[in-house]
């Protein structure tokens, strides 16, 4: 019972445990695909905008810069000015500037004052720019961002700033310029942006790195309690955008209660279930039911010694059980349930079977005698004189000894033309645990069998006063008078295998010579002649 409760614990939690894990790998992807998702939408929106406005601005510019032959702000050059603006998207307001002043541009045309240009904050290799600058052109008040190249330069248009996102998510865009990371827009006090030299050898020194096409490269990692995403687009630009995962679940309450209440409901469910999966998949009963067809019934044998030494040895086949998590566990804790499963006759076929071919491959059958414990159905039914039949040859039928466990017996008649059937092979039978159970004189009577096994009761009782001797006494002597032989069970001490000697008791069988062992254990044990007893074992001869 206790055996089942630790197992049935052991069981649940493992259930639990596994409900746990796959809640927090649901939780987790959960959340992950929630930030990720938001993160994603906005360095697209970068990688498309950034893509577009800077292939714009060179597409334009460097056009305006090939015009050949064209006098500085005339009509010609304001029109060609004019006519890219109109079909720009991000730039506009195109001017002409030369020697740092404005001369011209495409709302104002041209200048009666040329205006002093404000100096680029970034010069870059083949551009300048300045950060959200104010516009001298427009009086300086509105601010924009400028880029130049060559003698021109244009004004960015303003266009939907992708920092408008929630408390727990930031964003950034970082550019190298002289050779150092400039901030760009957006939140400048992120953690910085790894490298912006769009390099791939130095981006594989992170962890998390891909290429997303040629020029492309993203990157995350964890820093300081956020996720950090980072997409670099060629060598100059990068968006960072941070997810702070405490304030993800501050902020997104409703994701965080539809997580807890998928929590608990999972720990409702899971106490429902464990029961149910139990019963299922590893009650004692399941596990004996794919047990028994997948080998994990296993023979120990154990030497039954003769007091004569002309008489041969044998052994008894007790059965084990492997139980899934590798331990052996004994008959009295598995047989109940077999027999309240009705498997009682499978039991008694994987046994008869594997003793047979475990035997035969050590070499034993045939030289030494062997018992096998059955139920009464087990007979009644035919089973084993179908198993004698399909699995042990003719000639060995004499040295098989079937023990007659204690049960009812539910038909005396084919029971005892069973037994008669199975004697007739040359089978013998021995009534198991004598002066227990059903084992009564009238059954011994009645079912002509060859021996009886004195229960280890009354042998332990041996040393306690004569009451035990006489019993045992008495139960040689019935046998004596049926023309019976007597095997005494579980004898542990040289003082009782000394007082069923004097008892005339035929066969000994228990501890004091060997415990059940697996077949190799057992051929070892007979090996060494019996030293326990300084019996020397003797075999069967043809
Ligand atoms: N139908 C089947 N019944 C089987 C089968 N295999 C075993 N059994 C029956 O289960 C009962 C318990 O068996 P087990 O735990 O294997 O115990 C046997 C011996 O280990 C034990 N024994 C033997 N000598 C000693 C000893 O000196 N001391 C001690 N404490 N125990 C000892 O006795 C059991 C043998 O019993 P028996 O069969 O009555 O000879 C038991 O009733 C088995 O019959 C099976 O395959 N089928």
């Amino acid at each position: 019972m206790s055996f089942l409760l630790g197992r049935l614990r052991f069981v649940q939690s493992g259930v639990l445990l596994a409900v746990v894990i796959l809640f927090v790998i649901f939780t987790f992807w959960t959340v992950a695909s929630a930030w990720q998702g938001r993160a994603n939408s906005i360095l697209d929106n970068f990688r498309t905008s950034d893509r577009e406005i800077t292939t714009e601005f060179f597409t334009n510019l460097e056009q305006l810069n090939a015009i050949p032959d064209l006098q500085p702000c005339s009509d010609e050059m304001l029109k060609m000015m004019r006519i890219t603006e109109y079909s720009s998207k991000y730039w506009h307001e195109y001017a002409y500037v030369a020697d740092g002043l404005l001369l011209c541009s495409t709302s104002l045309g041209v200048l009666d004052q040329p205006i002093a240009e404000p100096a680029a904050d970034i010069i870059n290799r083949e551009f300048s720019f300045t950060r959200n600058a104010p516009v001298p052109l427009l009086d300086g008040s509105v601010t924009a961002m400028q880029m130049w190249k060559g003698h021109f330069r244009a004004l960015l248009r303003p266009f939907i700033n992708p920092t408008d996102t929630t408390s727990w998510l930031s964003f950034g865009t970082f550019s190298l310029a002289g050779g150092s990371v400039q901030h760009i827009y957006g939140d400048a006090s992120f953690p910085p942006a790894i490298i912006l030299v769009n390099e791939e050898s130095s981006f594989q020194q992170v962890d998390n790195y891909s290429k997303l096409s040629q020029d492309e490269l993203l990157i995350q990692w964890y820093e300081h309690g956020s996720w950090v995403v980072q997409l670099c687009i060629r060598q100059e630009s990068c968006a960072v955008v941070s997810i702070d995962v405490l304030g993800f679940f501050a902020e997104e309450t409703e994701i965080s209660i539809a997580i807890l209440v998928c929590f608990v409901a999972l720990l409702l469910l899971s106490s429902v279930l464990t029961p149910l999966l139990y019963q299922r998949y590893f009650s004692l009963n399941r596990q004996l039911n794919r047990g028994l067809k997948r080998g994990r019934v296993i023979c120990h044998y154990q030497p039954i010694i003769p007091i004569s030494p002309i008489d041969p040895v044998g052994c008894e086949v007790l059965c084990r059980w492997l139980d899934e998590s590798g331990n052996l566990i004994y008959p009295d804790q598995f047989i109940p349930e077999i027999e309240r499963n009705g498997q009682s006759g499978l039991l008694t076929e994987v046994v008869f079977v594997t003793a047979i071919q475990e035997l035969d491959d050590a070499e034993m059958l045939g030289r030494i005698n062997f018992s096998i414990n059955a139920f009464p159905e087990d007979i009644e039914s035919g089973l084993l004189l179908r198993l004698i039949d399909q699995f042990l040859p003719g000639q060995y039928c004499n040295t098989l000894t079937i023990e007659l466990t204690e049960k009812e017996i539910n038909n005396m008649n084919l029971l005892r033309s069973g037994v008669q059937a199975l004697r007739a092979l040359g089978v013998k039978i021995s009534i198991d645990d004598f002066g227990t159970g059903y084992s009564n004189l009238n059954h011994l009577k009645q079912l002509q069998v060859d021996s009886i096994k004195i229960d280890k009761s009354f042998i332990w009782g041996l040393g306690e006063g004569m009451v035990h001797a006489g019993l045992v006494q008495n139960i040689v002597y019935i046998g004596e008078c049926l023309n019976l032989y007597c095997v005494a069970e579980g004898v542990e001490t040289k003082a009782q295998l000394n007082m069923l000697r004097e008892l005339d008791v035929q066969y000994i069988q228990g501890y004091y010579f060997s415990r059940p062992k697996p077949i190799t254990g057992f051929v070892e044990y007979l090996s060494r002649d019996a030293e326990c007893g300084n019996y020397k074992i003797k075999y069967i001869t043809a």
